[in-house]
């Protein structure tokens, strides 16, 4: 049987999205880390599984996985995503996703351009799944990273120059850091002015990314903290720009930026090992 599916991307982040919601596809991680390959699959960073929401104020129930097959919790850029394709669907402009860190409120700007509510952030390392406890700038790694859960880990370093760490070298080590028994999201920011940095990402089971949704807000979130930055910044990477919020009066964290859909297509999953 055949699997309709939709390519879609937040600034060059992307992703395949199945539609779960009427049937299942019998998708595993090892299919779909298969499928996520660029090479012999459809290619993607992150590939999300849409099913039934059950969960009040909630219209669809988001799953997201990275490349290599393991689940994440949150995923920014693909948030926007389905919102806005859930918004097409309905014609509504207020969308719930119902996620597996929380039920996150959307909202359409316009058609392509969305705000999602990414939740009140995490205080400090708690969230974060580490090793032992300690303090965020006395970690025994280089750079005094700050950590923060988006509903996934991020740990964010300030770079004083720009690209004084390559992500690429420094990422994969540190995502596999002993400190990080869940693995983590690795952040190069560096800021550029008050309310603006650049921020690269190594993502946790997905490698660099062109942009990284969740990793923008903990990077903010990140550097307010540090006093480094304003309450509203924006992010610059590598795919474009992201606006991020976190907002005084609650603690929430908003993010916006385009979601856009790339492609159709169909692939049969028994044509993936199992
Ligand atoms: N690209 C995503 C983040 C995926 C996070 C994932 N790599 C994890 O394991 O937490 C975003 O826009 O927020």
């Amino acid at each position: 049987m055949m699997t309709g599916f939709l390519k879609m991307h937040g600034l060059g982040n992307d992703f395949v999205v199945v539609d779960e919601r009427a049937q299942r596809h019998d998708l595993t991680p090892a299919r779909i880390a298969a499928l996520s390959d660029r090479h012999t699959g459809i290619g993607c960073d992150q590939f999300v599984i849409l099913r039934p929401a059950c969960a009040e104020g909630a219209d669809v129930f988001v799953r997201f996985f990275n490349a290599d097959g393991s689940e994440s919790g949150a995923c920014g850029n693909a948030s926007r995503c389905v919102a806005d394709l859930v918004a097409r669907e309905s014609g509504r402009t207020s969308i719930g996703l119902q996620t597996r860190a929380g039920v996150l409120p959307a909202t359409i700007i316009r058609p392509g351009m969305v705000t999602v509510d990414m939740g009140v952030p995490a205080q400090g390392w708690e969230d974060v799944p580490l090793a032992e406890a300690m303090d965020t700038l006395h970690l025994p790694i280089a750079g005094n990273p700050a950590a923060v859960s988006m509903g996934n880990p991020h740990a964010t370093f300030f770079l004083p120059v720009p690209d004084a760490m390559d992500p690429c070298v420094a990422g994969p080590e540190l995502e596999h850091h002993p400190l990080f028994p869940q693995r983590a999201n690795i952040g190069f920011a560096h800021v550029t002015a008050p309310d603006a940095m650049r921020l690269r990402v190594w993502e946790r089971g997905s490698g660099l990314t062109r942009a990284c949704g969740s990793g923008a807000c903990a990077a903010v979130v990140n550097a307010i903290r540090r006093g480094l930055v304003a309450r509203t910044c924006t992010v610059a990477m590598d795919g474009g720009e992201l606006n991020i919020t976190w907002r005084e009066a609650d603690g929430h964290v908003l993010m916006t930026g385009p979601a856009v859909t790339s492609f159709t297509g169909h692939f049969n999953p028994e044509d993936y090992p199992r």
